[in-house]
């Protein structure tokens, strides 16, 4: 299709994996469309994404030697190096980022820069001649709420841009895209689709095949909160208590919980004990998304970050939401009340804390059998993955942004 595609785009994500691991999916597909990439990243992160550049002679990383900001640890340069609470650090380093920057855009000279936090980014772009693009990678329905986009930067970022992009799907978000175009003056807005990585050519790790494998399907409950967050000791223990409760086999990945070096300390007394041969709790990365297509895994606990909700929306588990910060909780509220795929694990009303009966209760919710929500939501649920796996749904979403962005460049 794509005629003159041969354009050129530079790529500028938030130094988080959240973030990158979208930016870089988007690049892989741009690129099998004979698209250039410049793909800025910290320098120690790089090491992380090299094997995920599926196009290293198109798509070319641009290091990025992240400044050391007072109250961050040495060598912090992405989120996942530091607690959330210190991530507007991360924040400033990035914004001592933007030489570097401006050198590389003057050197590489792209036509296009997609870009996220770094809210001086279009005044950068258009003092050389690129056009600037503010790509969210979450969905529109994110941005629509006043508690996100107040953050300064994203206002501005939108604002100043010629164009929005957002990491959603006209089946599930037209309107709040549409509302988007006009309180941003009718500009430009570019749906990228659910940008799944597809990982067909890898195969899961030989533990945890071997280890689900030893499940009825559709029996394991697999947790995870995406790679930022760091729970509450107290909540941490809720949690596993909670998965230990409801009796199903389970697979925990998690970061150490906040003042403890390794989970092993965290886990409440005798838990491994008890649930030895039946419940892990892993602290090491996973392939998340070859996990949640297991057969043997039926039942997804997560944070609901855009990434993790993509992959299990096209997923064929019960979903059971646990939101933590920012845009998890209205990811969450358009899962269980808009679209209504999941249900979300109740929180206290004198402190907001979740208690290991409310992650039992949400889980066998929708786990067992005869319940009438969890039928609902397992109904709705397959209805829309089959719309988001339906063929030819990535490629019109791919191209039609491509042809936007020719539009941009040409207009
Ligand atoms: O062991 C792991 C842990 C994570 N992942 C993957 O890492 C990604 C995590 O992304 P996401 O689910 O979006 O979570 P975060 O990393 O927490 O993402 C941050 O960035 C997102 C995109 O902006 C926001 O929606 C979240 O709130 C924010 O925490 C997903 O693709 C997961 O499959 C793995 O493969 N293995």
């Amino acid at each position: 299709m794509v005629m003159d595609s041969k354009f050129h785009v530079a790529m500028f994500p938030w130094f988080a994996m959240g973030h990158i691991t979208p930016y870089l999916t988007l690049s892989n597909k741009f690129a099998e469309r004979g698209i250039r990439i410049s793909f800025f990243i910290p320098i120690k992160t790089q090491r992380k994404f090299n094997h995920l550049n599926l196009h290293p002679h198109l798509i070319q990383f641009i290091p990025l030697i992240v400044p050391h900001v007072d109250g961050l640890p040495l060598g912090a340069e992405s989120s996942s190096d530091v607690h959330v609470e210190k991530t507007y650090l991360i924040q400033q380093a990035l914004d001592l980022t933007q030489d570097q920057v401006q050198i590389a855009l003057e050197k590489f000279k792209p036509d296009i820069i997609f870009f996220d936090f770094a809210h001086w980014i279009p005044t950068v772009a258009r003092s050389l001649g690129i056009k600037s693009v503010f790509v969210s990678t979450s969905g529109a329905v994110t941005n629509f709420d006043n508690r996100i986009s107040l953050v300064n930067r994203l206002l501005i970022a939108m604002k100043e841009s010629d164009a929005l992009g957002f990491r959603a799907c006209h089946e599930t978000e037209g309107p709040f895209a549409d509302f988007l175009k006009n309180q941003y003056n009718n500009k430009p807005v570019l749906l990228t689709g659910p940008l799944l990585t597809r990982t067909s050519n890898t195969i899961l790790e030989e533990k945890w095949a071997k280890w689900l494998g030893g499940f009825e399907k559709g029996s394991v409950v697999y947790c995870a909160f995406g790679s930022e967050c760091v729970l509450q000791k107290d909540q941490f223990q809720e949690l596993v208590l909670g998965l230990e409760q409801t009796g199903l086999p389970f697979l925990v990945r998690l970061r150490p919980p906040v003042g403890a070096d390794t989970l092993e300390e965290a886990l409440p007394e005798g838990f491994e004990e008890r649930v030895r041969g039946k419940g892990v709790v892993h602290g090491g990365w996973v392939q998340q998304e070859l996990i949640l297509s297991h057969p043997s895994v039926g039942c997804y606990v997560g944070h609901c970050g855009s990434g993790s909700m993509w992959e299990s929306l096209v997923s064929t588990c019960q979903l059971v939401l646990v939101p933590n910060f920012g845009d998890q909780f209205l990811n969450t509220h358009f899962m269980t009340k808009g679209l209504k795929v999941a249900v979300d694990v109740e929180r206290r009303e004198e402190d907001g804390w979740f208690t290991r009966e409310g992650v039992h209760k949400a889980v066998k919710l929708v786990m067992d059998e005869g319940s009438e929500l969890g039928e609902e939501v397992r109904a709705n649920h397959l209805k829309l993955s089959r719309i988001l796996l339906s063929e030819g749904l990535e490629t019109f979403y791919i191209n039609n942004c491509i042809l936007k962005l020719h539009d941009l460049l040409t207009t």
